[in-house]
């Protein structure tokens, strides 16, 4: 059977963590779905959170009028969000938990516990033509149920099993990675198109694009992470020839 690919999602909320540190525009989270997206990136997502941490209103319709990707809007169940998704109208919603004293998201869906709280945004993104997908852990009967809520699509969350790689817990980290390999065939078979994602870097990246039953990744913080490093010898010399270019107008200085 031909494997299908392997879609690259780029999570842009950090750069808007980075941007809200000082108010202000910069940096731009639309800018960096675009230099993405020129990177190869399939799609963009992006988490507007109910507290707006990170990405804002206007981010999230900035995002929808400029990239030419598909938008994964990521939200918690609440009719405050599901009124501004059916307004943006993105590719995409990845309904996720959400707690307002979180570091960050962690864990999946409760789709058992809020079946009945679920079902009706889950039809009326269905309805609006928004594909919908459930972030939850691989735990069969959170599948299980996903398939019966009629979800096209699962995100499984893969922030326990990247902990445990590089916290060096090798038992934990082969428990977890065997809890997604069996969850993803699980999911597979129920129907349900499976994407994986949370915390993930090169080496968990490479691991998990081995399963065939993963579709897309979505991947965000350690890329922002690296990007600083592989950008800022460019950024410091961009700065230099900047500095440089304004000390020569000044006319009869001695830069001795
Ligand atoms: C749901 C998810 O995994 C991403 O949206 C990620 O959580 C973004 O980072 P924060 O959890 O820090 O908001
Ligand atoms: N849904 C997961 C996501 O979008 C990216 O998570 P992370 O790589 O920022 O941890």
């Amino acid at each position: 059977m031909p494997v299908p690919p392997l879609r690259l999602g780029v999570n842009v909320d950090h750069i808007a963590t980075l941007r809200n540190a000082r108010g202000g525009r910069n940096p731009d989270p639309v800018r960096a779905a675009l230099a993405a997206i020129e990177a190869g990136a399939d799609g963009i997502t992006a988490h507007l959170r109910e507290d707006r941490r990170h990405i804002r209103d206007d981010d999230m319709a900035r995002l929808k009028a400029e990239i030419s990707k598909p938008l994964n809007f990521e939200m918690a169940a609440t009719p405050d969000m599901l009124g501004i998704a059916l307004a943006t109208k993105p590719h995409a919603v990845c309904l996720v938990p959400e707690r307002r004293e979180e570091l960050t998201t962690e864990g999946g869906l409760d789709v058992v516990g809020q079946h009945n709280a679920l079902k009706p945004f889950i039809a009326q993104l269905n309805d609006a033509g928004v594909r919908v997908s459930l972030f939850i852990a691989p735990d069969p009967r959170q599948i299980e149920m996903a398939a019966q809520l009629r979800a096209p699509v699962i995100e499984i969350h893969t922030g326990a099993w990247c902990d445990a790689v590089a916290d060096g817990h090798s038992a934990k980290a082969e428990a977890e990675w065997q809890r997604i390999v069996k969850g993803a065939a699980l999911a597979r078979s129920a129907g349900l198109e499976v994407h994986a994602g949370h915390g993930l870097d090169y080496t968990t990246a490479e691991k998990i694009a081995a399963r065939p039953e993963i579709v897309e990744l979505n991947i965000g913080y350690y890329m922002i992470g690296e990007a600083l490093f592989v950008g800022l010898a460019e950024t410091v010399r961009a700065m230099r020839a900047a500095m440089d270019r304004g000390r020569k107008k000044v006319a009869g200085l001695d830069t001795a």
